[in-house]
């Protein structure tokens, strides 16, 4: 991969992403920060993966780019155009044209009184694709590329295993020749005997068509497997970016935490623990999300929000954090806390 990828397919600049906070009045109008400020692009043919705990914005980060979630604020550009300056009816035909989405789970994102055919075509039937033999000829060559056989075409979604129906899924997904597929969680609400099918299904469509892909996943060592650059968040924030080939060198000490729980993803390192239970993304820490369970954090990464800065080496790799880990033998010299040694969370005020 080239540092400086050539063409851009989406970008977010500046998102932030607020939703009621659940029980919230009309009076406390409490919002629960979702994303704040994230900065991402995605290049033709890359892949990146995004990854984080759970509840840290990543099905949000994914939903703004395919267009499903409207930001609070910031610009969403999709094939180059900002995707809100257009008419829904505009979104829809331009967003269906470039990018694919693939959900978690397949029981759920496909509609279940609908056969196979009809959910694989349903795309092309939104975008009006040219006539009824082509749109037959479409669905099959669908279902010859994503390996179901043609007795399923007329099956409901219940009479299929859960594999088949993740490449229905996936077939609708690239009904309209996307240049990207966002696919979150893929494979995670699947057998575990058929996740490597579905996975190697992606990986294979990737290279043969050429496409970007989104890569969501708690599953690190997949990531790292299948990612030409890695994006990590925490409490709604983008923490920091990397190139794959980067990946010993985190610089966030999160990523480093993230990272050191899969035994052998990096170099033979000791588990960093970190104490203390996700902060509120209703009321998120001042300054730096991470701090009340960072064991590197001071007085001013409670004061300020770090710039999204980077080495100077390489302009893909970037990260928020006033201390970062610069040399990750750090890591191995006593500088991990012992369990319990990080700060408490503060209870927001
Ligand atoms: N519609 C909503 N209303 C209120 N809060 C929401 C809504 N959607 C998401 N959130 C909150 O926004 C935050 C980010 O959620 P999101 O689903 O993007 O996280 P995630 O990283 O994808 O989690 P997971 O890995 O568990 O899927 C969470 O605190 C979540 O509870």
């Amino acid at each position: 991969m080239s540092d400086r990828p050539s063409a851009i397919l989406a970008e977010l600049r500046e998102v932030s992403v607020e939703h009621r906070a659940p029980g919230s009045s009309f009076l406390t109008r409490d919002r629960v920060h979702a994303l704040t400020g994230a900065d991402v692009t995605v290049a033709a043919g890359e892949t990146v993966g995004v990854v984080g705990e759970s509840g840290c914005g990543k099905s949000t980060l994914v939903k703004v780019l395919v267009g499903l979630q409207r930001p609070t604020s910031g610009t969403v550009c999709v094939g180059g155009r900002d995707i809100w300056q257009m008419s829904t009816a505009q979104r829809r035909r331009h967003i269906g044209r470039t990018v694919g989405m693939v959900f978690q789970d397949p029981s759920t994102s496909l509609n279940r009184r609908l056969p196979v055919e009809r959910i694989i075509a349903d795309p092309l039937d939104v975008q009006r694709w040219r006539g009824q033999r082509d749109r037959m000829r479409r669905v099959t060559e669908l279902m010859h590329l994503v390996g179901l056989p043609a007795s399923a075409r007329d099956a409901l979604p219940a009479h299929l295993s859960g594999g088949q129906r993740q490449r229905v899924a996936i077939a609708r997904a690239l009904a309209l020749e996307p240049a990207l597929l966002v696919a979150d969680e893929p494979t995670s609400a699947l057998d575990v005997s058929v996740r490597a099918q579905i996975l190697n299904l992606l990986m294979d469509l990737r290279e043969r068509l050429g496409l970007a892909m989104v890569f969501v996943s708690h599953d690190l060592q997949t990531v790292r497997r299948v990612s030409d650059r890695i994006v990590t968040m925490y409490l709604g924030r983008v923490v920091e970016e990397l190139p794959v080939a980067r990946i010993e060198h985190g610089r966030h000490p999160y990523t480093q935490a993230l990272f050191s729980a899969t035994p052998g993803l990096l170099r033979p390192m000791q588990p960093i623990p970190l104490s203390g239970p996700v902060p509120s993304a209703v009321h998120p820490p001042s300054g730096c999300p991470f701090r009340t369970r960072c064991w590197r954090s001071t007085e001013a990464c409670a004061t300020a929000m770090p710039p999204y800065t980077g080495d100077a080496a390489t302009t893909s790799h970037r990260y928020r954090c006033f201390h970062p880990v610069t040399d990750p033998s750090d890591l191995h010299r006593g500088a991990v806390p012992a369990p319990g040694a990080a700060r408490p969370v503060e209870e927001p005020a």
